[in-house]
């Protein structure tokens, strides 16, 4: 298998704090790797140290197969990022802007400033200042920076945090797009989990520095996952029938009207038996899979048991 990164027992103390502790993670060459975790979980701080933004207390980060330091500028021409907040020349236009960095890199392509402009919707807003676009147009711009001079590599933190959900879906084709046809490698770091989802291969989560689950996508689907969903007159007493009568613990209330069973082993027709003949309607029943988002929970969260 050929890894585009790999960390090694990563740690970093700030403060006498541990905030990343032991991190393993891997992302293969040419996949959409998602980096998901709480606020503080510890995302920025590890991608700062992919760029060599920020030095590790320990361990080992190794891209191209080459260990990091901070003297790895070949290294770093391959890449392309966008980690907090962008900051551009704000009197300066976009087209300057991508011009600026593409000298600072090295990179000579005129074309590709207009191809990276076109890709993420800003074509007609090239000769604009800076300082007129809107924090959407600026995330856009960023990841048109990232993106420039045609990197291998690219590490996005939050980069659709500040989009509506056209801009959203947008941007999620230009990811799919950048990981399909120029077999660019993407690491992403979001919140956003839903939206995300559809065009992720792997997933890692962050949970108070650790990494405390990285997998495949395909692997979490074939995961049990399955739950089935009840549209129902009376969660709350679906909810104390299931319990006390059928010994079923794990379900969870969503709405007023709406629960779900997460239970692997329990008869279908005797929850909906049990639930009519004590003059529950139900109103729709649906096996569904689990979301990314629902996972994500069970795993930062210690479980959606009775949540
Ligand atoms: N320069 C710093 N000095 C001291 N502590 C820091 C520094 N940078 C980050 N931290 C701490 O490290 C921890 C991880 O922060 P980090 O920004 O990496 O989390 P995050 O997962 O990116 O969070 P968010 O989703 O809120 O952006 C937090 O407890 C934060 O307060």
């Amino acid at each position: 298998m050929s890894y585009v990164l790999k960390t090694n027992q990563l740690s970093k103390v700030f403060k006498g704090k541990e905030v990343l502790s032991d991190v393993n993670m891997k992302i293969k060459k040419g996949e959409i790797y998602g980096l998901l975790g709480p606020n503080g979980a510890g995302k920025t701080t590890l991608m700062k140290m992919f760029i060599t933004l920020m030095k590790p207390t320990n361990g080992v980060i190794e891209i191209f197969g080459k260990e990091l330091n901070h003297s790895s500028y070949e290294v770093l021409k391959r890449m392309g990022c966008l980690i907090e907040y962008p900051i551009f020349y704000e009197h300066l236009s976009a087209r300057e802007n991508l011009e600026i960095h593409c000298e600072y890199m090295g990179y000579y392509d005129k074309q590709s400033i207009d191809e990276a402009l076109d890709l993420v919707n800003l074509s007609n807003l090239t000769d604009k200042p800076v300082k007129e676009f809107s924090l959407g147009m600026k995330q856009r711009l960023g990841i048109a920076r990232a993106v420039v001079a045609k990197p291998e590599f690219i590490i996005l933190d939050e980069p659709i945090n500040s989009l509506d959900p056209k801009g959203i879906k947008e941007l999620r084709d230009v990811f799919k797009r950048l990981s399909e046809e120029n077999g660019t490698t993407l690491l992403i770091s979001s919140h956003i989990l839903g939206e995300i989802e559809k065009i992720l291969d792997t997933v890692g989560i962050i949970k108070e520095g650790k990494l405390i689950e990285e997998i495949s996508m395909e692997d979490l689907r074939s995961k049990s996952t399955m739950y089935l969903e009840l549209k129902l007159s009376d969660c709350k007493q679906a909810a104390y029938l299931l319990d006390h009568k059928l010994g079923i613990q794990n379900y969870k209330i969503i709405e007023d009207q709406l629960l779900r069973i997460y239970d692997e082993d329990f008869s279908q027709s005797l929850v909906t038996k049990t639930l009519l003949s004590n003059g529950i309607e139900i109103e729709a029943m649906n096996k569904k899979f689990l979301s990314l988002e629902d996972y994500f929970l069970t795993v930062t969260e210690g479980g959606i048991i009775n949540a």
